[in-house]
């Protein structure tokens, strides 16, 4: 950064980055994650271009000195930390100026020098889980997934508990072992009963699972006692990641009444190494598919915008599943409104799943409880083998994409895992 900008935020939309029009991190994503350098192991944030990684707090730093960012907030400090929460402390019009500023001397040609030598290798680095997860819970947004879910669960039952469309349900989740992409997942032991079983029996899980979702990563935190509101929910969803709720069904369906779902969830849940800004995703916006009957309580109506991201779920290689996320009956704005309506605080790096992202047709279902219907109707991998759920080895990637300006695709990164041998 040899010279600093006096002049006004360019709007070219072309990077002077080496990077294909067509890549799914180009100059219109910028997502944020957490990396280290052999040469440099301190964690600190970066933001990906292509296949590279850009140091932010190192460019930062030479920006304040030359002045560049000097009225704004203390960019250099927040980034220079080994997670993205103290960047998510200082609030939306700080996101929104740091993206500003991003794509500023990455398409303006004259940064090319000073910032040149701060992109790395995406495939030298190590990625890190991005975020310090502060509390994390999980939604139930999707009407075909909680519908598939009630049928196998609570075949005596209605489909939908009666609650289902007046609220989005939610279960408080374990955030100290959420991980990020690529971490292995051991599989959980614990107590499952079947129904032909006389007595519990104890042991590694035998119904061990996925969930395809998305996360949302809020900051801005607020104070005991404040909500905040459907329309000012975008104030405090900072991004989005892809994530795993990996889930043993056994364990689930002996322990869950009346509490909810416990150790069945809480051995891990893995997420992308990427957050996206909702900034990037304006171009994804769409409606809800319909809250009309019936029509939801005051507090949850607003501009409760839907996002249309395209999921896809391979195990072992094989494509099993393409969930789609337009589909959702709530959306993450009306979670934010529901989960601070009782005067719940939110804290910088809290996460929120937005359910399994399951759709009508048998290849949208986000999870292999449903595909397999509880095992009962396997999926047939390319290598010719069939899964009813999950065996150690076997290795679950979830990627996602967006639509983005001009065309282009937003890539939402990866959630990747291989299950390893019960301990
Ligand atoms: O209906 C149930 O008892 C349980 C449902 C789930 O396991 C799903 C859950 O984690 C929420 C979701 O992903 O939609
Ligand atoms: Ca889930
Ligand atoms: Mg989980």
């Amino acid at each position: 950064m040899t010279t600093p900008s006096t002049t006004a935020t360019s709007t070219t939309s072309t990077t002077w980055v080496d990077v294909p029009p067509d890549h799914l991190f180009g100059i219109h994503n910028l997502p944020y994650g957490v990396f280290s350098t052999t040469s440099d192991r301190s964690p600190r944030v970066g933001v990906r271009i292509g296949d590279l990684v850009l140091d932010a707090g190192a460019v930062a730093a030479i920006g304040r000195d030359a002045g560049l960012v000097a009225e704004g907030p203390d960019l250099a400090s927040a980034w220079r930390t080994r997670s993205l929460n103290a960047f998510l402390a200082l609030g939306r019009p700080a996101w929104t100026l740091a993206r500003q500023w991003l794509t500023e001397i990455l398409t303006d040609e004259g940064y090319r020098d000073g910032v040149s030598p701060h992109l790395h290798a995406l495939e030298g680095v190590q990625l890190h889980l991005p975020i310090e997860v502060a509390d994390y819970v999980d939604f139930y947004a999707s009407e075909d997934h909680a519908s598939n879910v009630g049928k196998i669960f609570r075949p005596d039952n209605a489909a939908l508990p009666p609650n289902w469309k007046h609220l989005p349900i939610g279960y408080h989740g374990r955030s100290g072992t959420v991980v990020v992409s690529g971490t292995e997942v051991v599989r959980p032991t614990g107590q499952r009963k079947a129904p032909s079983d006389p007595a519990p029996v104890f042991g590694p899980s035998i119904r061990l699972d996925i969930e395809a979702e998305l996360g949302y990563v809020v900051g801005g935190a607020t104070e005991l006692g404040s909500r905040v509101s459907v329309d000012d929910a975008a104030d405090h969803l900072f991004g989005v990641v892809v994530l795993d709720d990996w889930s043993a069904r056994d364990i689930q369906a002996w322990e869950y009444v009346p509490l909810g779902p416990f150790l069945g969830k809480s051995f891990a849940t893995t997420i992308s190494a990427w957050v996206t800004p909702l900034d990037a995703l304006t171009s994804a916006r769409v409606p809800l598919p319909g809250q009309s009957d019936p029509r939801v309580l005051p507090y949850l109506q607003g501009d409760a915008f839907g996002l249309d991201v395209h999921l896809e779920v391979s195990l072992n290689g094989t494509v099993v599943s393409r969930p789609e996320h337009a589909g959702m009956y709530w959306s993450p704005a009306q979670m934010l409104a529901h989960l601070t309506v009782n005067g719940a605080s939110i804290r910088d790096g809290d996460l929120f799943g937005s359910g399994t992202v399951s759709g009508p047709d048998r290849d949208t279902r986000g999870s292999l409880l449903e595909l397999t219907w509880n095992g009962t109707d396997p999926v047939t991998l390319e290598d010719g083998s069939t899964r009813g759920f999950l065996e150690d080895g076997d290795t679950v990637t979830m990627t996602a994409w967006a639509p983005g300006p001009e065309g282009s695709r937003i890539g939402l990164g990866e959630a990747t895992g291989t299950i390893t041998a019960a301990h």
